[in-house]
């Protein structure tokens, strides 16, 4: 059986000038995650924040009790040198650090203030969030083949296997694009591969996409300006749970 819906709404479209509150409130109204979307204006062609803010609104949320659990900050790294920023989300209170595959071949260097001219690979990437205490997450963009993460998920040391895949329904940098469904077959081949891996979408994701999500086997789902957008966002939530848990026959 599929892992259980995990809905994590994207604080991309909160009203940032109350972060805290919209953070505090979207857990109230049933979220389990957050969905925090870190740009940097060169991996993706938008900025938002770092790990400062990261840090104040850690202090709205509770932190999580277990590994996955409510609270965990999914922290969506779409930057052009992960490996540098793990560290710094970790002392924010970043639980899971998602990075993208196509940004994975980047710099060695391990803070801001550092340099390397040696280059990183997915899988020391991964390894390298485990030993900081982070959960791992892997992004790929729409025009990234899902081949790209076989052997990254057939990894024998599980220090190098991903908590977590993110397959992007839209190309990444801003909120409220068009759902793109032509990215669903690559969340069929992961589910049929991995029936226990949490699959997260993220992108156009709302009442009239999820089913189409959900019959792919996407178990994390992100939404943005559907749930902030939203007259009644418990509602959106507890719709977007009821088509995953039901499709993964929990219901
Ligand atoms: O990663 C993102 C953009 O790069 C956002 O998380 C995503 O687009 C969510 O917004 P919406 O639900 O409004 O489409």
């Amino acid at each position: 059986m599929a892992p259980p819906a995990i809905i994590a709404p994207s604080i991309l479209s909160a009203d940032f000038a109350q972060l805290g509150q919209d953070c505090a409130r979207t857990m109230e109204q049933g979220a389990d995650w957050l969905h925090v979307d870190i740009m940097d204006g060169h991996f993706v062609p938008n900025i938002t924040f770092g790990a400062p803010v990261v840090a104040k609104i850690r202090s709205h949320v509770d932190k999580p009790t277990v590994a996955h659990g409510r609270g965990t900050f999914d922290c969506h790294m779409m930057i052009a040198e992960p490996k540098k920023w793990v560290k710094e989300f970790k002392k924010a209170g970043c639980d899971l650090y998602c990075f993208h595959y196509e940004a994975a071949f980047s710099t060695a260097a391990e803070s801001p203030e550092e340099t390397s001219d040696k280059k990183t690979s997915p899988k020391e990437l991964i390894r390298y969030i485990h030993d900081n205490g982070l959960l791992a997450g892997i992004a790929i963009k729409p025009d990234t083949s899902v081949d790209v993460l076989w052997d990254i998920l057939d990894a024998t040391d599980p220090k190098e296997k991903p908590d977590m895949v993110l397959v992007m329904t839209v190309h990444p940098g801003f909120g409220g694009q068009k759902f793109m469904a032509s990215e669903l077959p690559k969340v069929q081949a992961l589910r049929a591969k991995y029936p226990e891996l949490n699959i997260e979408v993220d992108g156009g994701l709302g009442p009239g996409t999820i089913d189409q999500a959900a019959d792919a086997g996407a178990n994390v789902i992100v939404a943005g300006s559907a749930v902030f957008g939203a007259k009644d966002p418990s509602e959106v939530i507890s719709l977007l749970r009821k088509s995953v848990d039901s499709r993964a026959g929990r219901l």
